[in-house]
């Protein structure tokens, strides 16, 4: 018997060696340069999956171009390289690493605003020009200042819990964080208007989407305290960087580091030419330890993907939402119940219900009836369809999988159980 060809993953930017050690030989390992669009076009035709950095666009042209690619994986955090969008709309699973590189690029915004505050690298150039000019380059402390954090998601947590070892007073803005959750980590939430007149440092660490770019523009910087530093580790276009580049040249920001850029790859920008300014490549991400969890993460979700198993970093899976660190760890719970059902109960069941109460139960936890499914039939899993994407999970399995929740539990914080299985002929 002839054995079927293996899967093949076409790897479109540079990749950790961790990526290769996962994949073992199960899949037929491909490589493109992703900027080089019509090599991209090309590839992509015969590739079961496509891993990218940020470089790569993978647009509705590339999805047009192939009927093979089953999954997108995206080894890093942001998404808007991808549209998740034409994705879905044709059956394609999207993947990221969404924990993979945040303590780097929370470290990264912390080097950033030490190295603005304290004028490293222009002190640093003059030294080596052959100066010592000990007058010229005076700096800041970061103790007692107030740091204003913009997006207080994971890594605006992990800088600002990072910043605090400095003697900091932190502010946030963030609507989509409630003030207890703040609250818990000693952040105070405020508006944008009265953290950008209150901070006397400021860092960004929204995602990019319609609402947040050019979200601090012109109009946003005139509010800022006289001498503010801004940070930008997050995405370009965030920041306008001409209206940011004249407030640095007028003195009222009083210096700024920035990672990333509206334009990327670029080698120019009105930031370059000023000397209060720290600019580095796009490189938040970029330390050994972060792309090898990357690497390996992303590996892992393709393996997860190409054998048809469930996918918790997905994005366009259970509603458009990846599973959420909370939610997570029921994961594994809730399988092991599906697994205990289905040693208990050898058919198949039509309906299964997953009953979550308790603090989880604001946070998005309908992924968990899906685990349980997987755990719950094992069988099944040998017949679905080889897209992933919620629909076809759907037509495939044929199995109605629900969840309902209660926010107040009775004793634990939390706690997840299999109400109801009904075996019938159906599945
Ligand atoms: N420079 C680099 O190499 C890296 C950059 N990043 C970027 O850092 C950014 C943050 O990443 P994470 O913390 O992992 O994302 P996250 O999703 O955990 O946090 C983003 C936060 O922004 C908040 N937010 C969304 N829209 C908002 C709005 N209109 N106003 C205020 N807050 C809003 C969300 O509620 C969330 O709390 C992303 O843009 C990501 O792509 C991530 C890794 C490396
Ligand atoms: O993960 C992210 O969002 C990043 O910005 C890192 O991008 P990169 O993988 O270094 O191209």
């Amino acid at each position: 018997m002839s054995k079927p060809n293996k899967p093949v993953v076409l790897i479109a930017e540079k990749l950790a060696p961790s990526v290769l050690s996962v994949f073992g030989d199960e899949v037929e390992v491909r490589h493109v340069d992703g900027t080089d669009r019509s090599a991209l076009l090309e590839a992509v035709k015969s590739a079961d999956a496509l891993l990218v950095r940020s470089a790569t666009k993978v647009d509705a042209e590339v999805f047009g171009a192939t009927t093979q690619l089953k999954v997108v994986a995206r080894a890093g955090v942001g998404l808007d390289n991808v549209e998740v969008p034409a994705a879905t709309e044709r059956g394609v699973l999207v993947v990221n690493a969404p924990t993979s590189n945040i303590v780097s690029a929370a470290e990264h915004a912390v080097a950033l605003l030490l190295a603005v505050a304290r004028r490293v690298p222009a002190a640093s150039q003059s030294l080596r020009a052959g100066e010592w000019k000990r007058s010229s380059f005076s700096g800041v402390e970061l103790q007692g200042k107030t740091i204003g954090v913009v997006g207080l998601g994971k890594i605006g947590q992990l800088f600002a819990q990072r910043l605090a070892a400095f003697d900091t007073h932190i502010i946030a803005y963030d609507p989509y964080v409630s003030a207890a959750r703040a609250g818990q980590l000693g952040i105070e939430l405020v508006t944008l208007d009265e953290l950008l007149s209150r901070a006397d440092a400021i860092s960004i660490h929204l995602p990019k989407t319609p609402e947040t770019k050019g979200l601090i523009d012109a109009e946003a910087l005139k509010k800022t305290k006289p001498g503010v530093i801004i940070v930008n580790a997050a995405r370009g276009g965030l920041i306008v960087e001409q209206d940011l580049a004249d407030a640095l040249r007028s003195g009222h920001v009083g210096g700024a580091g920035i990672d990333v850029f509206v334009t990327e790859p670029t080698t120019s920008s009105p930031l370059f030419e000023l000397d209060n300014v720290v600019v580095t490549p796009h490189l938040g991400a970029s330390t050994a330890e972060a792309q090898d969890r990357a690497g390996t993460d992303v590996a892992k979700s393709t393996l997860l993907a190409l054998r048809g198993d469930f996918v918790p970093d997905a994005v366009n899976v259970s509603g458009g939402g990846a599973v959420g660190e909370h939610v997570r760890p029921y994961l594994s719970l809730t399988q092991k119940l599906g697994q205990l059902l289905t040693a208990l109960n050898p058919t198949a069941p039509a309906s299964v219900t997953v009953q979550v109460k308790g603090e989880i139960s604001v946070r998005t936890p309908g992924c968990c009836s899906w685990r349980r499914c997987a755990g719950c039939s094992p069988a099944w899993s040998r017949t679905r369809s080889r897209s992933s994407t919620r629909r076809s999970w759907r037509r495939s399995w044929a199995c109605r999988s629900s969840w309902r929740s209660r926010r107040r539990a009775r004793s634990s914080a939390a706690w997840s159980r299999c109400a109801r299985c009904t075996p019938t002929a159906r599945c």
